[in-house]
């Protein structure tokens, strides 16, 4: 037996997928919902797992520095040299910049931060969720 709390938190990027086979290759955006979920087998002196303002301040400090308004991209993306030398703002990843990928470097963020973390859900469309979860 368990408890759980869910905190949702919405957010944008635009990215690319090099080497997708299909129009994902090209840039594009997404505004996201991310769910992140704590767990824990007994509740704190106030009755909670976490406090939803806790894990919000957690999860928004993380995602707004580094993946809100920002553009995601595979380092060996060949637009890295030309917005380097353009001053634009970018992130990227030793990974392609998938959902999945997303999902596992914010609960990555909040298990460092020692949440007891079990899932981050990323809805990268309305139809299109992914998951990483322990
Ligand atoms: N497993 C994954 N598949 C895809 C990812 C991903 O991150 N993980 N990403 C993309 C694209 O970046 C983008 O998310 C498009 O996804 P898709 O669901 O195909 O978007 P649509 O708008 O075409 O969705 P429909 O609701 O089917 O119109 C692709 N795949
Ligand atoms: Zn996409």
């Amino acid at each position: 037996m368990s408890y759980s709390v869910t905190k949702e938190i919405r957010f944008c990027y635009g990215h690319r997928l090099m080497n997708h086979p299909g129009k994902c290759r090209h840039l594009h955006g997404h505004s996201v919902r991310a769910a992140v979920t704590v767990s824990a087998a007994a509740l704190d002196a106030q009755g909670m797992v976490c406090d939803f303002a806790d894990l919000k301040r957690a999860v928004a400090g993380y995602v707004q520095e580094t993946l809100d308004h920002n553009l995601l991209l595979h380092e060996a993306d060949p637009l890295v040299p030309l917005l380097r030398d353009a001053g634009e703002r970018f992130l990227t990843l030793a990974e392609h910049p998938t959902a999945e990928v997303l999902a596992r470097l914010i609960f990555e963020h909040l298990e460092a931060q020692g949440y007891p973390v079990t899932e981050v859900a990323l809805w990268e469309t309305d139809t299109s969720c992914a998951r990483y979860r322990r």
